[in-house]
């Protein structure tokens, strides 16, 4: 089986906030996004580039929590200035992976792969994409196949929330309606090209009440975790991505049913009046091996 790498949090960090950058060890988030895009204003881009290698040389073994925290560089878009001297000089840190933002095409992300194995980039540098552009969701499709070919290196999806929103012009509202539609999009699409998928900011970094529903909603839609912005809001996150207790306890149940020797060799047993099928057992031992992971 395939060894699961929990995403439920994932902060960004703007590479020019060395306070933040300070705090990567003490923070219990599954994974950290240096940014180099739009947390880091025009005069600082390139200065903040060249510091990258020095956070890289520090980088900690494992968090005060005793887990390997994943550390991604979001650089900036390929057809900017500064996208291309992002991707050398990010390639040579090897980080866990590298976010491109306003991905639009397949073709995006086949550069960037051929950018990295041009310049001998581990195959553990993984390509993170971000969706956040009207093209991107009409391209869901193809993008989301490159998945499947491990040489393309794509490894998780990112939605950009803010950036869809100032693309289309539909409202923001509490509830997210006129994005949920596109949000499903992306996990069917993530989904079928055998991605992890990861839900967009939420910019209130205040208000944890509703940021810990917004979580709890992202979990029932099937993502795997939620990009933060704030500190504050790693333990929702956590907490909303992680298996409940009534969830480990039915798939335990599950699969000790299906090890009875009556049930050796059967599709479909019966099980506290409920049909369970083997799917059913895959999917068990999935949770199970998701909170063994995390420790839940
Ligand atoms: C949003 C912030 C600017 C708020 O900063 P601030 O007012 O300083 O917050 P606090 O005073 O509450 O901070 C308390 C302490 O926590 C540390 N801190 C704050 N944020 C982070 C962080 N992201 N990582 C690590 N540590 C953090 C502060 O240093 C304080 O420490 P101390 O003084 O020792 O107590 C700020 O949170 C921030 O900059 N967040 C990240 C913003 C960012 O990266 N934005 C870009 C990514 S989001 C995006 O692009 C969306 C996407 O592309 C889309 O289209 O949707
Ligand atoms: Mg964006």
């Amino acid at each position: 089986m395939e060894t699961y790498r929990p995403r439920r949090s994932v902060l960004y960090i703007p590479a020019s906030n060395d306070k933040a950058l300070a705090k990567i060890p003490q923070l219990a988030c599954d994974a950290v996004i240096v940014d180099l895009e739009d947390g880091v204003a025009p005069a600082d881009k390139i200065a903040v580039r060249e510091k990258l290698a020095g956070i890289f040389a520090n980088r900690p073994v494992a968090n005060h929590f005793g887990r390997r925290c994943e550390m991604v560089v979001r650089i900036n878009a390929l057809a900017s200035e500064w996208g291309a001297d992002d991707l050398l000089a990010v390639a040579s840190c090897e980080p866990d992976g590298i976010l491109l933002p306003k991905v639009d095409t397949p073709r995006d992300l086949l550069e960037a792969g051929d950018v990295l194995d041009d310049n001998f980039a581990p195959d553990g540098v993984k390509l993170w994409a971000m969706i956040e552009t009207p093209k991107a969701l009409l391209n869901i499709g193809p993008i989301a196949e490159l998945g499947r070919d491990p040489a393309s290196r794509l490894a998780c999806f990112v939605a950009g929330t803010n950036d869809l929103l100032n693309g289309t012009g539909v409202m923001a509202t509490p509830d997210r309606r006129y994005l949920v539609p596109w949000l499903m999009q992306m996990v069917l699409a993530a989904r079928a090209g055998g991605l992890d998928i990861l839900d967009g900011v939420s910019n209130d970094f205040r208000d944890l009440d509703a940021f810990a529903h917004e979580c709890t909603e992202a979990a029932a839609m099937g993502f795997d975790g939620k990009s933060l912005i704030h500190p504050a809001q790693i333990e929702a996150a956590n907490l909303a991505f992680a298996p409940s207790i009534g969830a480990v306890a039915e798939a335990r149940l599950v699969k000790d049913a299906f090890a009875l020797p009556e049930n050796a060799g059967k599709g479909v047993i019966a099980l506290n009046g409920k049909m369970v099928e083997r799917l059913h057992l895959a999917q068990a031992e999935k949770l199970l091996a998701k909170a063994a992971a995390i420790g839940a």
